[in-house]
């Protein structure tokens, strides 16, 4: 990208498919994309239980700097989710609960950075949560420029201001704006079928029953045998 901006203008998504999406968690909401968009592993839950969707605010920081992060707060609205990158890999503790008492104010659900976090114990105290790929003490300077809401790239994944990202302990999902909706019906059938599933497999169907695995577990030349045969013991 050429210049650096702080873009004033989000289309925000549909308040119930964020709140659908948030409902039907990550893992449903993955495979109901297709099994696109998740977004690396290593950008991981830094606490136990938190559920978040949210619409995309995102930054683009120099690394080892969080001045755009504080030019970001003033673009977030209640429930919105921080999406921030850094231009080339960094681990530093950009983010911490000084901002998050910040974004709190302003009623956003959570954070996820491609970057480090630090203040983990006040984070989670406050019950402010992030999606982190390292929690990190070094602190960071307020020196480079960067953008606020231009298309970023967070653990692999296009992440563009107004998608929707939703993060649970599984991890973190973007969904763009545009297939929402679709995803959010995807993720409902899908949810209706795994109930059936669900009930099947607690009063002891077995899967290898319910899903016809025994003829392939044949065709793959998988033998049920009583003893292992001596040859390959
Ligand atoms: O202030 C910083 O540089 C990051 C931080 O620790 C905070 O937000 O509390
Ligand atoms: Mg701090």
């Amino acid at each position: 990208m050429a210049g650096h901006y702080v873009v004033r203008n989000v289309p925000r998504p549909d308040p119930e498919v964020v709140a659908g999406l948030r409902d039907a968690g990550v893992a449903t909401v993955h495979e109901a994309a297709g099994r696109t968009g998740l977004v690396a592993p290593a950008v991981r839950p830094r606490q136990d239980g938190a559920v978040i969707a949210g619409s995309a605010v995102t930054v683009s920081s120099h690394p080892g700097d969080n001045l755009m992060i504080h030019a970001a707060v003033e673009m977030c609205r209640e429930g919105d989710v921080l999406v921030v990158t850094t231009t080339s890999p960094s681990t530093d503790g950009m983010f911490g609960d000084l901002l998050a008492a910040s974004l709190l104010s302003r009623g956003v659900a959570g954070i996820v950075t491609d970057a480090g976090v630090r203040d983990i114990a006040s984070l989670r105290a406050m019950g402010f949560p992030v999606w982190a790929r390292a929690v990190s003490a070094q602190g960071t300077v307020k020196a480079s420029p960067g953008s606020v809401n231009v298309p970023v790239v967070c653990g692999g994944q296009v992440v563009r201001p107004g998608d929707v990202v939703v993060a649970d302990d599984d991890g973190v999902m973007c969904v763009p704006a545009a297939s929402a909706a679709d995803v959010l019906a995807r993720a409902r059938t899908r949810i209706a079928a795994e109930e059936d599933k669900r009930a099947a497999l607690r009063s002891g169907v077995l899967g290898v029953d319910m899903y016809g695995l025994r003829e392939l577990l044949s065709r793959l030349g998988v033998s049920y045998v009583d003893d292992l045969p001596e040859e390959d013991a």
